[in-house]
């Protein structure tokens, strides 16, 4: 039998509506090249990905796939429809990624935000290795300086001196306990803000699973706002 290979998850069934265009953040152009591709074009290009699974809203399954079919070359790319939330988008693709996890042909899953453009070949593969080896891994940034909560005037909890990081995408995991994390999860009608939390709170036996920060940089950014669409387009320049 071959080497297991990792799954990549790229979630692009939100909304996008603090973006404020007419569509889905993920098909606008960055670089005339749709938002969504630049993500789905790196995971590709890493060693041992197969397959990608795209997550996208029912009504644009026909304009993700032809966003996507510039980056699609032999390795297999699977669109899914998603859920109303980010949660139930993910829970989508491990359905469809179970199979292949109850076989061993896939041993990790790396699930990331179409949103992240900018993530690159080595941080996927540097968060799938971190997982393979130790059972999960989770793009961190450091944040320099104190952070009040909107509009308070005293710092962070933990005071000055607290090292506060920011998590990102990819998020990367042993697929088994990931899939069964996540049937538990939607069972529990669990609600997370990402990957690693419903891994956390549902991992079956989680002493087992060291689950690992991977160093990442500020331009890993998420296009959230109007004004990250511009940022994207000058670091991809
Ligand atoms: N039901 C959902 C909600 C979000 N996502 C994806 O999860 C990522 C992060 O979501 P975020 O950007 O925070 O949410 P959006 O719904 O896309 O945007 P907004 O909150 O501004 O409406 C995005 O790539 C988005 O497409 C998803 O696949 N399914
Ligand atoms: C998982 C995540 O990327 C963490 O940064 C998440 O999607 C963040 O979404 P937010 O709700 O816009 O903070």
């Amino acid at each position: 039998m071959s080497s297991p290979t990792a799954a990549v998850v790229v979630l692009a069934a939100g909304s996008g509506s603090r973006v404020g265009a007419e569509v889905n953040k993920v098909l606008l152009p960055l670089l005339g090249v749709p938002l969504l591709a630049w993500s789905v074009r790196t995971a590709l290009e890493v060693a041992d990905v197969d397959p990608v699974v795209v997550v996208c809203r029912p009504g644009e399954r026909a304009d993700v796939g032809t966003a996507l079919l510039p980056v699609i070359g032999e390795r297999e790319v699977l669109l899914v429809e998603g859920g109303a939330t980010r949660q139930a988008s993910e829970q989508a693709a491990l359905a469809v990624l179970a199979p292949r996890v109850a076989d061993g042909s896939v041993d990790v899953v790396a699930i990331h935000d179409g949103a992240r453009p900018l993530a690159s070949a080595e941080l996927f593969a540097a968060t799938i290795a971190t997982a393979r080896r130790y059972g999960g891994a989770v793009p961190t940034l450091d944040l320099p300086g104190l952070l009040p909560r909107d509009g308070a005037a005293a710092p962070a909890p933990g005071g000055p001196g607290t090292r506060l990081v920011g998590v990102q995408t990819p998020q990367a995991f042993r697929a088994a306990p990931l899939v069964a994390a996540y049937a538990a999860a939607a069972a529990a009608g669990f609600e997370g803000t990402d990957t690693a939390a419903a891994f956390a709170a549902f991992a079956a036996v989680p002493a087992e699973h060291e689950v690992r920060a991977v160093p990442a940089g500020p331009a890993n950014l998420k296009v959230t706002f109007a004004e990250d669409l511009r940022v994207a387009e000058r670091l991809l320049a």
